[in-house]
């Protein structure tokens, strides 16, 4: 089958790479060129592991190739909108400029009974206004196939995949969402008769699942995020706590660990959208549910900030701070709202002298953020910290040698923001552990009255 893809970033590259790998003729249009160029080379524009692998596949067999011009789309059966929906500047809500642009543009190419199939994560509604700029072709097939792939595992998550969603007209059992109910189970075939699950529904309800599933991971990473707060207050620890959780199968372990809380390019702005969605519907559990989430999720930066303050005795200013990671995840060079990054913003705005490394994501960063040092060389990133926060958990960053690093830093104190480290092996080293929700607040405040009480002692004497 010949298919288009149209926006070849994060999302459509994979995509059009899968489709290629399945055996089907696949171009992807993409209004940058640069990017166009680079895949056409078979290498990926970003770091997303096993896709260049993809590309070549695709390259070599020819059933592969990317462009800028969306007249090669002509002659393809199926289009799959996979450009961006971004937080509009102004307000919380998804810019879809990108999806209209680009359906207007595909517009005049669409052959006679094409279908015309939208991964992009939208609100819910976005279909219907979709259908109108399409009003004029009765023949164009709509659907929504909403895509739920993380980066770092996109293509795996892409092949084998938890669950297909089509969005059609009328929805399941519908006589006219079937034709292009065909057409998808065409698309997937090799992915239906491994016995991926494929659920048929109507567009409100494939727009919905796909927010409802990112809103639910969130909150489930805010709640555990806020009982690590509680920890924190209480002398518990977040570990331990979300391990026993997690062992209860109605809980699950998965997006239960505890830390600096998401980011990227989706979950933040997805739940944003959805508080906007839920506004506009006038239904505000929803938008308030949805603002919990997100606040609870910025406060972890902040507290992060304010231990590795209170690790510096109370002066962030003039302290030389290695960050490790930059990237909002490991596995990834995006750098969208990276937690990391945030927190190297917000110390270097408290007089600190931040040096970030990351083993993929520097050259993304260094342009963006001009106040904050950055160095590829993790060794040389660490030389003379006085304090060291892991932020993003690179598999290297979790295995390094605390004595190794010891002989690097001027201090040995590290924040472990992402509770990641073997925090016993590194305190055996000579090193200060502190991470976020291990109770370690309590401790230092029970110290403190130790402490107070000892100087009491000592004056009373
Ligand atoms: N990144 C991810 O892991 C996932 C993303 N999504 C959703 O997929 C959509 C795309 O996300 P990403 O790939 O991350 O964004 P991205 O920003 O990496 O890619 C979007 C691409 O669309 C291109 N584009 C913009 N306007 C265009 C037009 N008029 N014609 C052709 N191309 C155009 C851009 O140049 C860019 O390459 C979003 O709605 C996102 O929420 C859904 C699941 C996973
Ligand atoms: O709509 C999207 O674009 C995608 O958004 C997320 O995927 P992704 O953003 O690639 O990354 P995740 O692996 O979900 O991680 C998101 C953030 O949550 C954080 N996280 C995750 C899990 C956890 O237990 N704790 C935690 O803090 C990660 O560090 C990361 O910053 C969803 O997992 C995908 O299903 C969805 O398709």
């Amino acid at each position: 089958m010949k298919i288009s893809v149209i926006g070849c970033g994060y999302l459509g590259a994979v995509h059009a790479a899968t489709l290629a790998s399945m055996g089907h003729t696949v171009v992807g249009i993409d209004v940058d060129s640069s990017k166009v160029e680079q895949l056409n080379k078979a290498m990926a524009p970003f770091h997303e592991p096993g896709l260049d692998e993809l590309l070549k596949d695709g390259r070599t067999t020819g059933r592969l190739v990317f462009t800028t011009d969306f007249a090669a789309a002509a002659d393809a059966q199926v289009h799959f909108l996979c450009v961006g929906t971004p937080q509009s500047k102004t307000s919380d809500t998804a810019d879809l400029s990108y999806l209209m642009g680009a359906t207007k543009s595909l517009l005049p190419h669409l052959a006679k009974g094409a279908a015309v199939v939208g991964k992009s994560t939208v609100p819910v509604g976005t279909v219907e206004t979709l259908r109108a700029v399409l009003a004029r072709r009765s023949d164009v097939l709509l659907g929504w196939n909403p895509e739920f792939l993380r980066q770092g595992t996109a293509v795996k998550d892409s092949l084998v995949p938890d669950r297909l969603v089509y969005g059609v007209p009328g929805g399941k059992g519908a006589a006219a969402g079937a034709p292009v109910t065909a057409v998808l189970d065409s698309v997937y075939e090799p992915l239906i008769c491994a016995g991926i699950p494929r659920l048929v529904c109507n567009f409100a309800t494939a727009e919905l699942i796909k927010s409802a599933s990112n809103a639910f991971l969130a909150t489930k990473v805010s709640f555990i995020n806020a009982m690590a707060e509680l920890c924190d207050a209480s002398g518990a620890d977040v570990s331990e706590l979300s391990e026993a959780m997690g062992l209860d199968p109605r809980i699950g372990n998965r997006y239960l660990h505890a830390g600096l809380g998401f980011g990227g390019g989706c979950l933040p702005k997805d739940i944003r959208s959805f508080r906007a969605q839920a506004r506009e519907l006038s239904v505000p559990s929803v938008d308030e549910w949805m603002g919990l989430v997100d606040s609870v999720n910025l406060d972890q930066r902040s507290r992060a900030v304010e231990v590795a303050r209170e690790m510096c005795r109370g002066f962030l200013s003039g302290r030389t701070v290695t960050i490790l990671g930059a990237a909002f995840k490991p596995d990834t060079d995006d750098i969208r709202d990276s937690p990391a990054l945030d927190v190297a913003q917000q110390l270097a705005a408290a007089g600190a002298h931040v040096t970030v490394t990351d083993p993929k994501a520097i050259n993304n960063a260094w342009i963006r953020y001009p106040q904050i040092r950055f160095e590829a060389s993790t060794k040389r990133a660490l030389e003379g910290a006085e304090l060291v926060l892991l932020l993003t958990e690179w598999d290297e960053y979790v295995s390094l040698s605390p004595s190794e690093v010891g002989t690097l830093v001027r201090r040995r104190m590290v924040l472990d923001a992402r509770n990641v480290l073997d925090a016993e092996a590194w305190r055996s080293a000579g090193w200060t552990v502190r991470g976020l929700g291990t109770g370690a607040s309590v401790v230092a405040a029970e110290n403190g009255e130790a402490k107070r009480a000892d100087r009491k002692k000592h004056a009373a004497r």
